[in-house]
């Protein structure tokens, strides 16, 4: 009997390799995989829905699910996750020493709805007394004029969104003064490190996000999985396959990254790096599953919520196909 034939879009991580070249494959699929950077994947899958399976915003997964056509179904499998500390930066002439002084400034997104600024405005408005609603969010596109919000928000009107204007980017009016600060996922091109003009605001972000995550536990899930519903719905047995393949591949990822009969990395205490990493985080520092990430997503749909992305604050199980939320027992 043939298996099903599917399409996957995710970028090349160490962490999902196995599946994308093939040697770990999901039960009765056969699957064709693109490797494309994540902007690309977000966009053609939010637009058109042209794979059947990929990676997902964790934030944009979540503003679909306020649609009335509800497009994709996720599994609580996080190819991407991130300590955004690092992704805050400021224009060292701006007056911005601190978190505090980012009230009332003009502060540059890609997308109101991006992941990582959502995590960025949660944490800063948690843990430093910045509202998010006491600056003015300047979007559009980091590198390349001419970029819009991917999915149509109405977002309450306390919320200052305004485009930035055609032929403007976001990294170049950092640079010049015309905004403040950033929120983003990529670095600036105009980044220019510790003593330049485009900075970030914490210098020493390693130690403030050590610090964040050993007294909260939370390691912020950029990105998910999602299925079309269409394909879900059809074929169920579907999202436990991919789940089940790609929990594989990150298994072997570990043991990849402690291996001492020879580097499979390049950096030369990778092998430390991990060990550290272990102890200061557990075994298990880049959870997937429901169970292991209830209390992340929570604080996560908790910050959409307060933000205007979500009508109402959704639990965390609403998320995923039910099926992924349990496993069968010997
Ligand atoms: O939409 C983006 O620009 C973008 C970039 C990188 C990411 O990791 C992401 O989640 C979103």
């Amino acid at each position: 009997m043939s298996n099903l034939r599917l399409t996957m879009g995710c970028w090349d991580y160490d962490r999902t390799r196995s599946v994308m070249d093939g040697s770990i494959r999901p039960d009765g699929i056969d699957l064709t995989c693109l490797s494309l950077p994540v902007e690309e994947t977000f966009f053609r899958m939010l637009r058109y829905k042209e794979f059947d399976v990929a990676e997902m915003s964790l934030s944009s997964y979540v503003v679909s699910l306020f649609k009335e056509e509800w497009p994709f179904i996720a599994i609580p499998f996080f190819p991407s996750r991130f300590f955004r500390h690092s992704s805050i930066y400021v224009n060292a002439n701006s007056g911005i020493r601190e978190p505090k002084d980012l009230i009332g400034k003009r502060v540059g997104c890609p997308e109101y709805q991006m992941t990582a600024p959502a995590w960025i405005r949660g944490i800063l408005s948690d843990e430093f007394g910045v509202p998010v609603d006491s600056v003015t969010y300047r979007t559009g596109g980091e590198e390349s004029p001419n970029r819009s919000e991917k999915l149509k928000l109405s977002l309450p009107d306390n919320i200052k969104v305004e485009p930035i204007g055609p032929g403007q980017t976001l990294a170049a009016m950092l640079r010049d003064g015309e905004i403040d600060a950033l929120y983003t996922a990529r670095k600036p091109s105009t980044y220019e490190g510790k003593n330049g003009t485009v900075k970030r605001l914490f210098d020493n972000y390693v130690s403030v996000e050590r610090e964040y995550f050993s007294r909260t536990g939370i390691f912020p899930i950029m990105h998910t999985f999602v299925i079309r519903r269409e394909v879900y719905e059809k074929n169920r047995w579907v999202a436990q396959s991919i789940f089940k393949a790609l929990n594989a591949s990150q298994q072997k990822t570990y043991r990849d990254l402690q291996e001492t009969a020879a580097l499979k990395t390049m950096l030369p205490w990778a092998v430390a790096h991990y060990e550290e990493t272990e102890s200061e985080m557990g075994a298990d520092f880049w959870p997937n599953g429901f169970e292991k990430n209830k209390k992340t997503l929570d604080v996560f749909l908790r910050y959409s919520y307060e933000q205007g992305l979500s009508r109402r604050q959704l639990k965390a199980e609403e998320l995923f196909a039910p099926e992924t939320l349990e496993a069968f027992v010997i």
